[in-house]
């Protein structure tokens, strides 16, 4: 008996799961899907626009609607057309996504110090996202392996995750995470590019390869306000700040961007990095920001012999955490996977998950997600009145 051959709204309904590989949303409430054409012999037509022209993951979208129209009985096989949206349906992405209001527009941010442009979602009471300040007083501690690492941990605990690349004249997270493909940009909006679960936007994406930033420092500040605000963040659970070393300038209006951060410190273990570990202490004390830990980073080596030796002494990380009172979060030994997997986007967490380096990363994601959760939930909704 011949089959019933599919409908075109049969073959919509199925595609409808289908998400957009970057926005992760539908690319039927996208407008992505343009049209189903049902033709002989279970082969049915598709043609889906692309939100900008050569989108890095036409292949992923391709293998995306294969699969979910070919598991429709009475589907073969699918006839896969591109086209690319025009203007005003980037617009509608945009604001499908990330709210009207476009980069330009008049906002209400005054209070953080910028009056045009839209809101920091992130400074509003009620958001769901917790900004996580990494810093350390001096460079080459290992604060951009840390953020790294500890937004790869995250991500595989299950939370979504996004990164700031704020160390604007040291940017490496790209580099270290693998996200080496530049942001797309839809209608003003910046979508930016992820690798294991982690979202990442950064300052390298915006200078040719082999030039240094030479900014002048409002347009940096300027530059950060928009990572903040014209990204594609979608509420992570968490936004990881890989902060500039030191107490400068950048540090502090970062701070003030983002008056519900909570920093964290990373310090190496010998006693002359923790006491320029404590002035950046100091400066998150300073603008009102509450330090929630210490994480020391290169505490000891272990030789091919199996002890351990510490390089760089010991016990700087809990002198610090005991001075400024707080917990000291994990120790990371000095282990060279570690700095591979950063020359390589293969981080260390991700590609050995079970060594002792990823676990310790996994303990201090564990304790910054679990035990240190807000126990109050503010609700714009309530008012006492
Ligand atoms: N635990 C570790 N074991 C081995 N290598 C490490 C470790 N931590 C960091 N490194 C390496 O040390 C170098 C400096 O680390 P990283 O760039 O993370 O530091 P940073 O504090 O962010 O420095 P900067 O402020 O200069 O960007 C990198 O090559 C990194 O791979």
């Amino acid at each position: 008996m011949a089959q019933t051959p599919v409908t075109e709204d049969q073959v919509i309904e199925a595609l409808r799961p289908v998400e957009d590989p970057e926005l992760h949303r539908s690319i039927v409430d996208l407008g992505m899907l343009k049209a189903v054409q049902i033709r002989d012999n279970g082969v049915v037509g598709v043609l889906v626009a692309l939100t900008v022209p050569g989108c890095p993951l036409k292949g992923e979208i391709t293998k995306r609607v294969s699969e979910a129209a070919t598991e429709l009985d009475g589907v073969e096989s699918i006839d896969l057309e591109f086209t690319v949206m025009t203007d005003e349906e980037r617009e509608n992405v945009r604001k499908l996504v990330h709210g009207g209001g476009g980069a330009a527009s008049a906002g209400s941010n005054q209070a953080h110090g910028h009056a045009e442009g839209r809101e920091i979602p992130f400074a509003k009471n009620g958001s769901k996202t917790r900004p996580l300040l990494i810093s350390s007083g001096k460079g080459g501690v290992g604060k951009s392996s840390v953020t790294t690492n500890l937004a790869v941990a995250l991500a595989a605990q299950g939370y979504s995750v996004g990164v700031v690349d704020a160390d604007i004249y040291g940017y490496s997270i790209p580099r270290m995470l693998g996200t080496d493909r530049e942001p797309v940009v839809i209608d003003e909006m910046l979508v930016p590019p992820e690798m294991w679960g982690v979202r990442c936007i950064s300052m390298g994406y915006f200078v040719p390869p082999g030039q240094a930033v030479i900014w002048r420092g409002p347009m940096l500040h300027k530059a950060l306000e928009q990572f903040l605000t014209d990204v594609f963040w979608d509420e992570p659970d968490f936004l990881l700040i890989d902060m500039p070393p030191g107490t400068g300038d950048i540090a502090l209006s970062l701070a003030q961007y983002l008056p519900r951060g909570e920093v964290f410190v990373v310090t190496t273990p010998q006693p002359a990095a923790q006491k320029v570990a404590a002035m950046s202490a100091a400066m998150a004390e300073k603008v009102n920001l509450p330090v929630r830990g210490v994480i020391e980073n290169m505490s000891w080596f272990t030789g091919d012999d199996g002890k351990r030796y510490e390089i760089f002494g010991s016990g700087g990380g809990q002198e610090l955490a005991d001075e400024i009172g707080v917990p000291l979060l994990g120790k990371l030994p000095l282990v060279e996977a570690l700095r591979e997997g950063g020359d390589d986007g293969k981080p260390i967490t991700a590609v050995d998950p079970e060594s002792e380096t990823a676990q310790a990363f996994h303990e201090i994601a564990r304790q910054i997600a679990v035990d240190m959760k807000p126990k109050k939930v503010y609700s714009d909704a309530l008012k006492v009145i």
